[in-house]
């Protein structure tokens, strides 16, 4: 019987790792055939090609390397023979790189993310399982059309809403606005609903001098304009509640955009869409009177993501709101 083909991209992260004696502590360390060799069971699905990325823990993951994985997805998953990709990622910055494969990556086949919170040296590792479950969502006919999905804990999440919530639980991957897409049982992936929302950005190259700036109480525009200074070409504000900044932090923001440097305003609160609900000083308002872009109900990392990636088609502040907002503000 002929199985479907499935690429399997390792990158690093918790799922390669464990616990070096002289440290005490996980590092990378198990091969591509160490890891494989516990998905026990898996070839009587799918024929498994293993290919290397890199071995790196998730915080050493920059956006330069996630494009150049982008670039290798795109080169496998245009194979004829691959029916579909799974690539192993460290957690911590899982939702990034599977944002930004989902924004920059336009087919039907599934490309499933994948990742596991204890490393295998500690007692149930779950790696073996998250990654069976990954495999089996790849084959599945259902998984076509939707985009990147990451699967861990038996569930399928969309790349575009998922987050990681907790910092140590095995279910730390959650839709917060929307809920999971659907579950993995057994070797079948069940779908409860569609996204209705994805966007594609044809970007092959990233602007990676993007910050990152989250508010708090009684902020000013230091941070801003130190970004600004240093050569941001584009600054995400986490803002507080709808999308409202301190009244000390509209300096800033002013002083970034008559330098052409884009102001994408998220939210700090973990759910809801920001909106310009609020007309006093510093409220979204008057930031978007000024030229601020709203970014929905993107959390700041995955934001940065995008206005990095928008960034490198146009530097046109217009142009940038028109592929950020997409549609959600008219
Ligand atoms: N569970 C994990 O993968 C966390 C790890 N620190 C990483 O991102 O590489």
């Amino acid at each position: 019987m002929t199985r479907p083909k499935i690429a399997i991209i390792f990158t690093g992260g918790t799922i390669s790792m464990s616990i070096d004696p002289r440290i005490g502590a996980a590092i990378p360390s198990l091969s591509n055939e160490e890891i494989m060799s516990l998905v026990t069971n898996i070839d009587k699905f799918a024929e498994i090609e293993t290919i290397n990325f890199s071995k790196l823990p998730g915080p050493h993951i920059d956006p330069l390397l996630m494009m150049d994985l982008r670039n290798l997805v795109v080169d496998i998953i245009q194979r004829e023979d691959i029916e579909g990709v799974v690539i192993t990622h460290g957690t911590d910055t899982l939702e990034e790189t599977a944002y930004l494969l989902d924004l920059t990556i336009n087919c039907t086949k599934p490309i499933v993310v994948v990742g596991a919170m204890r490393n295998s040296s500690e007692l149930g590792y779950d790696g073996p399982s998250n990654l069976a479950s990954a495999v089996c969502t790849a084959i599945s006919p259902h998984a076509k059309n939707k985009g990147v999905l990451v699967v861990m804990n038996n569930e399928v999440n969309a790349a575009s809403e998922v987050t990681k919530t907790n910092t140590l639980s095995l279910d730390t991957f959650k839709s917060l606005d929307f809920g999971a897409l659907g579950i993995v049982d057994n070797d079948k992936v069940i779908f409860h609903r569609q996204i209705v929302d994805r966007q594609y950005i044809p970007a092959t190259t990233i602007v990676p001098n993007v910050n990152l700036i989250k508010c708090v109480s009684g902020m000013d525009s230091a941070l801003l304009k130190f970004c600004v200074d240093s050569g941001s070409k584009g600054v995400v504000i986490e803002a507080l509640g709808r999308g409202n900044v301190p009244p000390k932090m509209l300096e800033g923001i002013q002083y970034a955009l008559e330098k052409n440097v884009a102001i994408f305003i998220v939210s700090r609160c973990p759910t809801g869409r920001v909106l310009d609900t609020y007309g006093y000083e510093g409220g979204g308002r008057q930031l978007r009177i000024l030229g601020a872009i709203l970014g929905g109900d993107l959390p700041g990392q995955k934001a940065r993501i995008k206005l990095m990636l928008a960034l490198s088609i146009s530097s046109d502040l217009e142009t940038l709101r028109s592929l950020l907002e997409n549609n959600q503000y008219q």
